[in-house]
């Protein structure tokens, strides 16, 4: 377990970083091109630990991958050139492999086997698990296959007009992916929109996706043809130094090359609502997605309420946004987000109990939280309890407590920010 110390500094936070590329988008170029024909060159790829997952995992099914930092070459041989792999697929901690990888994986006509670690073996599998059982996939696992591990024999398939009862990404996809390989028509709607990645990037390697509204649908038998992919910078990295440079005093950030696509930038409108003073400029195309740099002061901000459909725009931002909530005057509500319940950690108990420990006024709710502020914060030891974003919330939260914060845990910031703590030291220079 490794424990690191953050201490406030009485410089403020200044300088121009590049956030390392988008986690969600990295996995999806690895996982289209290990299914396109042809090769599949990648630049600005995230070298987390869970994309690196997502590329043992298709190295195990037969698809020569070369990764040198943020580059990645994927020599994909169409949906017949994933082999049934010999060894388990080991999917780590990312929610994200599991269940991309369970809907490619449920039309192949082999075995396959998958397993992760303690937090994936608590996450819910089910509603990926179920629609593609109805399609004709077999897939059996822990507890009737709600859980890892889980074992697929993929076959043929059929399409299906799916209403999935969450707004998730990851449901989302799976069900397409096996439905590019199913006879007929797959649709999927969703109660509201989840992050459009994958439909985005199935456009861009020739593959024809209707939308309509919140129901996107495929034809089965397409091809994906290789492409060459710009993955830009993750915004839910961006979050955590557009926190901090909004709440410690004398700062002046820019972060360069920030994925903007509308589906994920709800913390770009939570912030601007606060009254953050921020400027979003020379916005841009990358890849299919939209693009932009960001610069965002110190600032006086007050509480709103966060609900609805800005909730999906903004899931994974939440733990730092309670952070952020502590230093605006007034209550924040974050409302509607139970799902935060089943990430890598239950996240509303996990940042109420951490930011209580250094002294915010903060309660959790059946599907959120409540946050009254402003606070003055002090230090105190605290854990990311194995969750990448919690640990990288309290390290904000640590540059402005009086007395150091101490992070248990903290390796787990690797899962999507390797560099998280030199960008830190860079922003203090
Ligand atoms: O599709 C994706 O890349 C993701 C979708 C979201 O999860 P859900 O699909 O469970 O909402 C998000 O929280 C996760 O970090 C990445
Ligand atoms: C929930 C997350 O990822 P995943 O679902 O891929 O584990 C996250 O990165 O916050």
């Amino acid at each position: 377990m490794t424990v690191v110390t953050v201490n406030k500094k009485e410089v403020g936070l200044n300088g121009t970083i590049r956030v390392p590329g988008d986690k969600s988008i990295s996995h999806r170029a690895v996982m289209f091109g290990a299914i396109a024909e042809g090769t599949t060159t990648v630049e600005g790829f995230l070298a987390g630990e869970d994309c690196l997952s997502t590329i043992d995992c298709f190295r195990k099914l037969g698809v020569r991958i070369e990764q040198n930092g943020e580059n990645v070459t994927i020599e994909g041989k169409g949906w017949d050139g994933l082999k049934e792999p010999s060894e388990i697929l080991d999917v780590g901690n990312s929610g994200t492999t599991t269940r991309l990888m369970l809907g490619i994986l449920a039309t192949r006509p082999f075995h396959s086997v998958l397993i992760g670690d303690d937090s994936i073996a608590k996450r819910p599998m089910a509603r990926v698990t179920t629609p593609l059982r109805e399609m004709g996939s077999h897939i059996d696992g822990r507890e009737n296959g709600q859980f890892t591990p889980l074992s697929v024999r993929g076959g043929q398939t059929k399409g299906i007009a799916y209403e999935s009862k969450v707004a998730s990404a990851q449901v989302k996809s799976a069900i397409l992916l096996a439905g590019l390989q199913s006879e007929g028509v797959t649709s999927v709607s969703e109660p509201a929109l989840s992050r459009d990645h994958t439909e985005r990037m199935l456009e861009a390697y020739g593959v024809e996706v209707k939308r309509e509204g919140l129901k996107v649908s495929v034809e089965g038998g397409q091809v994906l043809k290789a492409q060459h992919i710009t993955v830009p910078g993750d915004v839910s990295s961006a979050a955590f130094f557009l926190v901090a440079a909004a709440i410690v005093p004398g700062s002046k950030v820019t972060l360069q090359g920030v994925g903007m696509n509308p589906t994920r930038s709800g913390i770009v409108d939570v912030l601007l609502e606060m009254g953050a003073t921020m400027n979003v400029m020379n916005e841009r195309l990358a890849g299919g997605e939209p693009i932009a740099d960001i610069t965002i002061e110190t600032s006086s901000l007050k509480g709103i309420e966060i609900s609805g459909d800005l909730i999906p725009r903004l899931i994974d931002e939440i733990p730092v946004i309670a952070v952020l909530a502590t230093q605006a005057e007034g209550k924040t509500v974050i409302r509607d987000a139970e799902e935060l319940k089943v990430k890598e950690t239950n996240r509303i108990d996990t940042v109420v109990s951490e930011l209580k420990k250094l002294g915010a006024s903060i309660k959790a709710t059946d599907d959120g939280m409540i946050i009254e502020g402003k606070t003055s914060l002090h230090g105190a030891s605290v854990s990311s309890y194995g969750d990448h974003r919690i640990g990288m919330a309290m390290a904000i939260a640590g540059l402005i407590t009086e007395g150091s914060v101490e992070i248990e845990r903290s390796e787990a910031i690797a899962v999507s920010y390797p560099n998280f703590f030199e960008h830190i030291e860079e922003l203090q220079k």
